[in-house]
């Protein structure tokens, strides 16, 4: 499998704190995949992402893009953000100008993108994230779930090969965090790698193709999510919880589930429930 991005033997500590972050830290990321990245409360996945993009330095280790490692070096460290996309928790972090248009113009101008470029870019992201008519609102006027959005479109409009999404679904009702999910499937079909970090196992299991699991700065599992998630104790003993529908999958009797996949969607396990999958492998 290539990978597109990869940490080796990664060590970082913030200045100060007693234990390190990211403590020998070794993954990759699968090239256009969907990546979940979890893990319990500080197990170092905001701290990965910065390392992703050269905010933070590592005290050892190596970070690596397409196999060749970070230099740090201002330009350098300019393209890298414009092949790397970071969309943070907390919007807050991200949008510094008055209004959507202008936050998003002002990502694109300052990747020195000509200014009839950054009229057609900004003008397309903001009808494909249903924010047109926010456009010239005051960003204090937004609510947070408008924000989210407005974050994600300053870096969609930059096109980056890889997204990485902290927490992207927090905070989001039931309707947004749909609609997010099918612009991250629209995103994903056109050829971007992305990674999510979250806790909802449930989020994780339905989005996934790959995931990676993070404890105590390091990561204690990797691989398809049917198969993660077969290690029960080791993720419970994270204090992380097995997804409602693997669950549910489980408590079918053996013959039932016999060499079928576990369903990642409701509707495929009303499929399987009624009996339409007879077919192996296809839930
Ligand atoms: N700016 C900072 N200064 C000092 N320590 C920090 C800072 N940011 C994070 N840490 C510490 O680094 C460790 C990893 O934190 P990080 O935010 O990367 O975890 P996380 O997995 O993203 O957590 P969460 O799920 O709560 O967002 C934690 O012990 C945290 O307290």
């Amino acid at each position: 499998m290539n990978s597109i991005f990869e940490v080796t033997s990664l060590t970082y500590s913030y200045p100060g704190a007693s234990q390190p972050a990211l403590n020998n830290l070794t993954l990759s990321i699968p090239q256009g995949k969907k990546t979940v990245l979890c893990g319990h409360n500080g197990s170092g996945k905001s701290t990965l992402f910065l390392q992703a993009i050269g905010i933070n330095r590592p005290d050892a280790g190596v970070v690596s893009w397409k196999g060749e490692p970070l230099t740090y070096k201002h330009k350098a460290l300019q393209k890298l953000r414009q092949n790397i996309g970071l969309v943070f928790q907390d919007p807050e972090q991200q949008l510094i100008l008055n209004t959507p248009l202008e936050d998003i113009s002002y990502g694109l101008r300052n990747a020195k993108l000509p200014e009839a470029q950054i009229e057609a870019r900004t003008t397309s992201i903001l009808n494909q994230l249903k924010l047109t008519e926010l456009a010239d609102q005051p960003l204090h006027q937004l609510s947070l779930g408008q924000k989210k959005r407005v974050a994600l479109a300053g870096v969609l409009a930059l096109e980056p090969e890889l997204l990485l999404l902290d927490e992207p679904t927090a905070y989001l009702d039931r309707r947004s965090e749909q609609l997010l999910l099918e612009e991250l499937e629209r995103v994903h079909s056109q050829g971007v790698t992305t990674v999510m970090a979250t806790h909802d196992m449930n989020l994780a299991y339905a989005y996934a193709d790959w995931m990676l699991v993070l404890d105590h700065g390091r990561c204690v599992l990797a691989g398809p999510p049917a198969e993660v998630f077969q290690n029960e104790e080791q993720i419970t003993a994270l204090g992380l919880e097995l997804p409602i529908l693997y669950q549910l999958w489980q408590a079918l009797p053996e013959a039932r589930r016999h060499d079928i996949e576990p369903p990642r969607d409701v509707s495929s396990f009303k499929r399987l429930l009624q009996g339409q999958d007879t077919e192996k492998g296809t839930p």
